[in-house]
């Protein structure tokens, strides 16, 4: 049973039968080979398997006989799959990995069989009782106390009963629910030889989220290799990030297998992922429901015959859609349904239990308030598909009559450890002031954009202007955007300049600053988006960059937070320096122009050639002569593009290889009798592009603002004093 290679099999098969196999005992029988519990076999690299020709998965399968029966309509072929005549059999790795049938003790069979010392190793998590190989990869990550929210809503969650938590960006939200999920199924270890079910299903906003929760979840899902694991982790810091990786995970297959299903890659892939079977799928709404429709259309009498009906079901009912909901990528939308946009939700579900966990950093005190009563009220009055977490949270059909809600968020959504600012500036000049602030402040800045014309505007502007800037928007390829979003993670300083998709969930390890050019849509966005920096207790920074005409949008945003435009610090800007800055910028658009007329118009020729052929018209040889005619005007009117874009980039060059003075210092000054700043410039207190002024981080340079109201008396539980991880 091998595909043909010529044909570029989507998966090739090999079945081990052999003449030991009948004298092993049936075990099942099969009348289709797509049902035999095929397991992926990993490509060898040195035969060239290992890439993406064509052969999606190798696949083989063990101990199944094929035996053929006449029957009255003809001859049919059955499978048998026989017990291995020795059970002890060591089944191999990659193949067990994504293996339908487990050896014989299940989940808790591949757990590591000596427990872990919890109380002493791990003190503060020990209470919580979680499964040992939990603790053990805790431990390995240096995770040695649980965030304040992980301890609120662990006991409860563990309970087995439902969730709804709130607490502030980057405050380890994610484990939270995942933790109790894990729990819970390596808890239960599947019957023997039987196929994963789904038991969890994780729904996030975006696709990058999907992918970035998978990957977590799945660190805590491998066994871990205890002998190679790095101790004492620090998270906190980039070092201690590189040192996460080196923590060896065990090439044993998972002890609970997570996959990620996303749009923007093959679609295919993850249905056979999913026909495999897995314990807790993540994914996006959109390609979910893809993939639940066309099951339920092409597939019905396969996904009953699989037993995944119940699934489907519960599925089905928590992904409730009236219209086309695509994946929710806020700049794409229009007012579908979107309920799902603020919220991780997961699912621990069997037939007749369903445990629901709906955790956000965002969500209306009213609703945690009265979430039953809104609920009945909201199931009376409502028909119509809604938009928002709180609606999402209305509709939920929570089992659990009183689902505990736990509240943890700071006042106003602001993280104590972030430092606002904002600027008040002319739209047009929102790139000088863009570009001064990432001068005068390098580190990694996450800047945010409402429209992808802007970023499209925005990314060769900053290239000319010689800042590294990565775009992410949901019109770019997913490879692209992945690549985008793994090279501003690698680089200390760089600029990613995105839409609202960045704006929830993603954690990047140390964000300096988060930028609004464009003012968020609403107050949750504004949250989320000021929560990619300041994340786990450390520093962060974010700047409003706000024209007179957004000024009205701002303060009734803020109000919504409680909050107002004056207690938002302006940021001191050096207004000498910013003139300079502008003539940079003024070139670089110009060169920007110049380049785009030239794309344009080869765009434009080559599109008329290519059309042409398509449609076999001849073209005009006037036409034609244009565009090969070296005499032409057309082929001297690119030349002379050309030479323009040439000095005009010679004059940036030009400009920016002019130091930036502040005002009082000249060249002079710093060259000769300069003592002060020349021991400055050594020591590296001064600003190294901009020179005169002092280093400084971007909360050092903040004109006071309105001090706040002192705040209510807070109608939800106060957080627990907390002061980061390992503090
Ligand atoms: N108990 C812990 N100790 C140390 N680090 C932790 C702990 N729990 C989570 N983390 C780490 O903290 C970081 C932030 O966690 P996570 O992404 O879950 O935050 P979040 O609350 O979901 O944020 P957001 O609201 O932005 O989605 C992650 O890098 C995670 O690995």
């Amino acid at each position: 049973m091998s595909g043909d290679p010529k044909s570029k099999p989507l998966a090739k098969r090999k079945a081990k039968s052999g003449p030991s196999a009948s004298r092993k005992r049936l075990k099942v029988q099969y009348t289709s080979a797509d049902g035999l519990p095929w397991k992926t076999v990993n490509r060898p690299s040195d035969t060239g398997l290992d890439g993406d020709d064509g052969i999606l998965e190798l696949e083989e399968v063990e101990n199944v006989e094929v035996v053929y029966e006449d029957t009255e309509g003809g001859r049919v072929t059955r499978f048998n799959v026989l017990e291995p005549s020795n059970k002890t059999t060591k089944v191999t790795e990659d193949a067990q990995q994504e293996a339908d049938v487990p050896s014989s003790a299940g989940t808790e069979a591949l757990a590591p069989s000596v427990s872990f010392a919890s109380e002493s190793l791990l003190p503060n998590w020990h209470a919580f009782g979680l499964h040992s190989h939990l603790f053990q990869v805790l431990h390995s990550r240096g995770f040695t106390t649980p965030t304040p929210i992980q301890a609120k809503a662990l006991p409860i969650a563990l309970e087995g009963r439902d969730v709804v938590g709130v607490a502030e960006t980057g405050s380890g939200k994610t484990l939270a629910y995942g933790l109790p999920i894990l729990h819970h199924i390596l808890s239960h270890p599947r019957p023997p030889r039987t196929k994963r079910k789904l038991q969890a299903l994780i729904l996030a906003p975006t696709r990058e989220l999907a992918l970035q929760v998978s990957d977590h979840l799945s660190i805590f899902a491998r066994i871990i290799d205890v002998n190679k694991e790095a101790q004492d982790v620090d998270i906190r810091t980039n070092k201690g990030k590189e040192k996460q990786q080196e923590i060896k995970t065990h090439n044993a297959p998972p002890l609970v297998s997570i996959a990620a299903v996303v749009g923007g890659m093959s679609a295919q892939k993850q249905r056979r992922i999913l026909d495999r079977g897995v314990d807790v799928l993540v994914a996006t709404p959109g390609r979910l429901w893809d993939i639940l429709e066309e099951a339920l259309l092409d597939e019905a009498d396969r996904m009953v015959e699989a037993g995944h009906f119940a699934e489907m079901d519960n599925i089905l009912r928590l992904t409730i859609r009236k219209s086309q909901e695509d994946e929710i990528e806020p700049e794409t939308q229009g007012n579908s349904l979107d309920a799902h946009q603020d919220a991780e939700k997961s699912v621990v579900a069997s037939v007749d239990a369903l445990q629901t966990f709906v955790f956000s950093a965002t969500l209306s005190k009213d609703l945690q308030k009265n979430l039953k009563r809104l609920q009945k009220s909201y199931r009376k009055k409502h028909s119509k598909p809604a938009s928002t977490l709180d609606d999402l949270l209305l509709r939920l059909d929570f089992r659990d009559p009183d689902p505990a809600v736990i509240d943890i968020s700071p006042e106003g959504g602001v993280v104590s450890t972030l430092k606002q600012s904002r600027i008040e500036c002319l739209s047009t000049d929102k790139d000088v002031y863009l570009y001064y602030f990432l001068l005068r402040y390098p580190g990694r800045s996450l800047v945010f954009l409402s429209s992808i014309d802007g970023i499209r505007r925005l990314t060769p502007l900053m290239e000319l202007l010689n800042l590294k800037a990565f775009p992410l928007h949901s019109q770019m390829e997913q490879r692209q955007r992945l690549k985008n979003l793994d090279r501003f993670k690698a680089t200390t300083n760089a600029v990613l300049l995105a839409t609202d998709i960045a704006a929830r969930g993603l954690d990047i390890p140390a964000v300096d600053h988060v930028v609004h050019y464009q003012i968020p849509r609403s107050a949750d966005v504004f949250v989320h988006r000021n929560g990619r920096t300041a994340r786990a207790m450390r520093k962060g920074f974010s700047l409003l960059m706000c024209a007179p005409d957004e000024r009205r949008v701002v303060r009734a945003l803020l109000a919504s937070l409680g909050r107002k435009e004056t207690e938002i610090p302006e940021i001191s800007v050096e207004l000498t320096l910013l003139d300079k800055l502008k003539n940079r910028v003024l070139l670089a658009r110009q060169i920007d122009s110049q380049q785009h007329k030239i794309r344009k118009q080869h765009h434009e020729k080559n599109w008329l050639k290519e059309t042409a052929e398509a449609m076999e018209i001849e073209l005009d040889s006037d036409i034609l002569s244009e565009s090969e005619d070296e005499s032409h005007p057309s082929k001297q009117r690119q030349k002379k593009n050309d030479v323009k874009t040439a000095v005009l980039k010679n004059q940036l060059k030009e400009l920016m290889s002019q130091p930036l003075l502040s005002r009082g210092v000249s060249t002079r000054y710093i060259t000769s009798g300069s003592r002060p700043i020349a021991d400055a410039i050594i020591s590296g207190e001064v600003h190294e592009t901009m020179l005169g002024l002092k280093k400084s981080e971007a909360g050092d340079d903040l004109v006071a603002g309105a001090k706040p109201k002192p705040a209510s008396k807070k109608v939800h539980e106060e957080p627990d004093e907390w002061h980061g991880f390992d503090s």
